[in-house]
């Protein structure tokens, strides 16, 4: 395998959690020791329930925010303390597209000012190339170059999520990170952007981390997924493993959660009981043993580590294998044509590097 665009390793986040005057200090620890590494021309979801850690992670990758502890590296130099002109560079080569495209926008900004503050910051662009760029950039996200002079209020959710995403690539970014990039428009929309986002991404060889609740959002869009519970990652695969053959009892109540994605599964899994734990004080052993059917002593008792099978598989479940046994062949399938065929172009483009 190609060396990582990006690497966490035992990469932690704590927040001060909310507490009343007096009170001692509460710690919500948002990322717990993760490990992962993200490839060059891929797309890995970061999936899980809401408040589970996915963002924090996103943006902990992006040096967006500082770790507690542990190690981020890009391009295989640790950056977890990257600081001043190199943090700059890296803002540029890691772009973040947000959930909410209006609120992303400042409103008192023309969509020309919008899109070439990065040609401006970054480059110092003068006004005609950075006029002639933006309307470039529009075109690539496909929207007419003489829209520029308009205001994000003028346009629906979806051209102004078009809008994000020509904003971000602006800057000639080499990974995206879409934080529920779909989410808040509507459902005959969302295909349109996911399929914009695609396309980018084969024509200028990007990388990409989507975070998402959507499954039917992540098994479009991603190579491979991360699926995270109460800040840990408890099982990472490809997008054909995770779906047709997940490992993790949590995994698997995801999935059946969301039956469109899985039919047939819907009835072999059991659905997702319960309430998220409150993450300042997660349950002790195996986080997710307080809603999993198949909880023993062990899990209560110790937590779980993370088994990496043949392929680069992850399950992190004291009974992964002895439940899946009759359930599942468990094949390690050879990387996707979809996968290859990005890879291909990712190639091609990084050796044909201007948009
Ligand atoms: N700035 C912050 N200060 C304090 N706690 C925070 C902060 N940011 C996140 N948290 C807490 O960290 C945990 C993980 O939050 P995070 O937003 O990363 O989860 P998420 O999986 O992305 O959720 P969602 O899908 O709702 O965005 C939550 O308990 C959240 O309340």
């Amino acid at each position: 395998m190609s060396t990582p665009i990006l690497e966490a390793h035992d990469l932690s986040k704590r927040f001060v959690g909310a507490t009343r005057l007096f009170a001692p200090k509460r710690f919500v620890t948002a990322v717990d020791r993760i490990s992962l590494a993200v490839y060059p021309g891929e797309t890995l979801a970061i999936v899980g329930e809401s408040g589970s850690g996915k963002s924090t992670l996103g943006r902990l990758l992006l040096r967006l925010l500082a770790a507690s502890e542990g190690h981020v590296y890009y391009q295989g130099e640790e950056i977890t303390h990257a600081s001043g002109a190199r943090l700059n560079q890296l803002r540029r080569e890691l772009q973040i597209i947000f959930q909410d495209p209006f609120a992303s926008l400042n409103p008192r900004m023309t969509v020309e000012q919008i899109v070439g503050e990065p040609l401006w910051l970054h480059q110092k662009m003068g006004k005609a190339d950075r006029q002639a760029r933006v309307a470039e950039l529009l075109a690539t996200v496909g929207l007419p170059a003489a829209w520029a002079r308009r205001f994000p209020h003028e346009f629906s959710g979806g051209q102004r999520q078009r809008i994000g995403i020509a904003r971000a690539l602006a800057s000639g970014p080499k990974l995206l990170l879409g934080d529920e990039p779909v989410s808040a428009l509507d459902v005959s929309v969302q295909a349109q952007v996911v399929n914009l986002l695609e396309n980018l991404k084969q024509q200028l060889g990007l990388t990409m981390i989507i975070v998402a609740h959507g499954l039917a959002v992540i098994r479009h869009m991603s190579d491979r997924v991360a699926v995270m519970y109460l800040g840990q990652i408890v099982e990472m695969a490809t997008v054909d493993e995770i779906f047709d053959a997940p490992l993790h009892p949590y995994t698997q109540a995801l999935i059946a959660s969301a039956p469109q994605t899985q039919p047939g599964l819907k009835h072999e899994m059991p659905l997702l009981q319960g309430d998220l734990p409150n993450p300042a004080s997660p349950p002790q052993g195996c986080r997710f043993h307080t809603r999993c059917p198949h909880v023993t002593d062990e899990c209560r008792q110790r937590e779980p580590i993370a088994q990496v099978l043949e392929g680069g598989r992850q399950v992190s479940c004291h009974r992964w294998q002895e439940l899946n046994r009759d359930r599942t062949v468990i094949q390690i399938a050879p990387p996707s044509a979809a996968f290859l065929r990005r890879r291909a172009l990712f190639e091609h483009a990084a050796s044909h590097s201007s948009l």
